[in-house]
């Protein structure tokens, strides 16, 4: 006779992983189901609402996967034997950090999986809006074109000045990118970064934003969405700007004033935006910023290659095992 559930449940010995969905737009790949199922006992949210009574017990780790499932003190009043939430990804803005340590459970997070593919999306949309390749892109396959415009033209970035505020690991991994496109590199940051590393990319320190702002011909946003860095960039930091200058977003939309912004490109207070970020995410589809010709906007895919999904998801597995056993965690996350 088949095991009822508890049954399965009795004899399981991998730690009992809460996941949110496996495969579609939001779920755990499927590709990546059989690593998971070597080392966790994956529990489906839809398994869990249906065996809630003897999973309660069961669960040790939540294997949140692109801020899903929620976490609510609902849950974490259920899961009585939860001692660690593995976040996909960098940002933890998501949480409620508070409410989570107050139940004694270790978050850990997966910065370092990120960083690579983030930069590179920052070349891209930089390069992407100093070079039109998306008004390029329509006038290549538009039914309407019969001949290509030689005054149809971008600009280049080297030799221009790229303004990085944020220097952690993405806003570094830019920096190394533009100095072999010979771009001026200055970054603001909480700390200055010590000198070994501004050498190698060539970076000069800006204590204070508004330093940086009126210098720069690009500036990209790497810092972590955090109450200091809500709306960091305003109407004010954006007069500081040149009228020529473009604004690069790959961190988190609420780091901007997007009404702000919105105005500052209707009246070319700056020139352009490349947003991978905006908020809400997707913008509601009559926004104004979708109308605007000097705007690129990508669908939050700073992590989105399979190289840092992957990465990703094994650092969450390694997380979750040291964390449940005890271990230390390379990549916790503290108050
Ligand atoms: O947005 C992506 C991340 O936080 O890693």
């Amino acid at each position: 006779m088949a095991d009822t559930f508890s049954e399965i449940v009795e004899k399981q010995e991998l730690p009992y992983t809460l996941i949110n969905v496996i495969g579609g737009p939001d779920g755990v790949y499927e590709d990546h189901v059989e690593f998971l199922e070597k080392h966790l006992k994956l529990v489906t949210m839809q398994e869990y609402l249906k065996n809630k009574q003897v999973l309660n017990e069961k669960i040790q780790a939540i294997f949140m996967w692109v801020h899903k499932p929620e976490v609510t003190r609902d849950l974490l009043e259920e899961l009585r034997n939860l001692k660690v939430i593995a976040v996909s990804g960098v940002g933890i803005d998501h949480l409620d950090l508070k409410l989570i340590f107050s139940f004694g459970i270790r978050v850990t997070n997966t910065p370092f999986a990120v960083s690579n593919s983030t930069a590179d999306i920052g070349m891209a949309l930089m390069l992407a809006s100093a070079r039109r390749i998306v008004e390029g892109y329509q006038i290549a396959v538009s039914p309407d074109t019969t001949h290509f415009n030689m005054d149809w033209l971008g600009q280049e970035i080297t030799g221009t000045t790229l303004g990085i505020i944020g220097m952690g690991r993405i806003g570094y991994k830019v920096a190394q990118r533009a100095k072999a496109f010979e771009m001026k590199i200055l970054y603001h940051n909480r700390n200055q970064r010590n000198e070994a590393d501004e050498q190698a990319v060539g970076a000069v320190y800006c204590q204070k934003m508004e330093d940086l702002l009126p210098q720069a011909d690009f500036v990209m946003l790497t810092v972590n969405l955090t109450p200091q860095t809500c709306k960091l960039i305003g109407r004010k930091e954006l007069e500081l700007m040149k009228p020529t200058a473009t604004l690069i977003n790959i961190c988190r939309g609420q780091v901007v004033d997007q009404d702000a912004l919105l105005k500052a490109l209707q009246t070319k207070t700056i020139k352009a935006a490349a947003l991978d970020v905006t908020y809400p995410e997707p913008l509601p589809r009559d926004h104004a910023l979708l109308d605007l010709k000097n705007v690129i906007i990508t669908p939050h895919i700073g992590s989105a290659t399979s190289q840092a999904r992957r990465h990703m998801m094994e650092r969450m597995v390694e997380s979750i095992l040291a964390a449940i056993n005890g271990l230390p965690v390379t990549h916790e996350v503290h108050e």
